[in-house]
């Protein structure tokens, strides 16, 4: 489903900072990312966000090559993939069941089906008061559950996350990587970066590792 072949990167005419990265993803796969800060995995997510083009290799995505890719076919596939940023990235002037409920209006689900469903995740996520608050009023933790909440309600082929247990308690830390593991059972390929370890060791789920760039790739979790 995802190939990547040779693939570097680098941020206009700077030093790559990705090198020679090759790893399939298959469809239902679960994987960690982890690395030391800088070794490149905020930029291995907007590859495949397509946020970024590469400097070279060929990056394979739901069959296309996209080095053939036009820009105007770069929305469509982007709506099979579901991102949370490690700056959240939500919409100010919306409210958090707003800015979850956006996904499931651009695909035309029905207003009654979004509107509970919306309310039943943001809900799950320990939202259920805080439906109509913006986010210049909710804390780091609440946009984070808001950003995961927004990635996750479409059913999407595929979810990015970045760091997206970052800001919440251990306790919450765990019921969002169970709805991520939900996600994966009922058909999304996961590739969730996070720095902490000692939450990845509590799933049995494959880890990627990045150092400086390069990819190691771990198939039986941290060593
Ligand atoms: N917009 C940018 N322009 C130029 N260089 C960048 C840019 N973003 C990141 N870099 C560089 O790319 C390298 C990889 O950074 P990246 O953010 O991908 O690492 P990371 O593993 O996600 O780090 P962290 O865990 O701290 O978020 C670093 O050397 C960084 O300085």
């Amino acid at each position: 489903m995802i190939r990547f072949e040779n693939v570097g990167m680098r941020y206009g005419p700077g030093p790559e900072v990705l090198h020679d990265l090759s790893f399939t993803l298959k469809p239902g796969s679960f994987h960690f990312l982890t690395g030391p800060s800088g070794a490149g995995k905020s930029s291995l997510l907007k590859l495949l966000f397509l946020a970024h083009r590469p400097s070279r290799g060929i990056i394979t995505m739901f069959g296309n090559d996209i080095a053939g890719l036009a820009r105007d076919d770069l929305p469509a596939l982007r709506r099979r993939i579901g991102v949370v940023f490690q700056e959240f990235r939500l919409i100010n002037h919306l409210t958090a069941i707003e800015n979850v409920a956006l996904p499931l209006r651009i695909a035309g689900v029905p207003e009654r089906q979004v509107r509970s469903h919306v309310e039943e995740l943001l809900t799950w996520v320990g939202l259920g008061e805080r439906l109509h608050a913006r986010p210049s009023v909710l804390s780091g933790g609440e946009k984070q559950r808001v950003a995961i909440a927004r990635a996750v309600i479409g059913k999407p082929d595929l979810l990015l996350a970045d760091e997206p247990t970052g800001n919440v308690d251990p306790v919450m830390a765990r019921r969002l990587m169970y709805l991520f593991v939900e996600l994966n059972k009922i058909g999304t390929t996961l590739l969730i970066a996070s720095h902490d370890t000692s939450l990845i060791r509590q799933f049995d789920q494959p880890c990627m590792e990045l150092k400086d760039g390069t990819l190691v790739m771990h198939r039986d979790g941290l060593p």
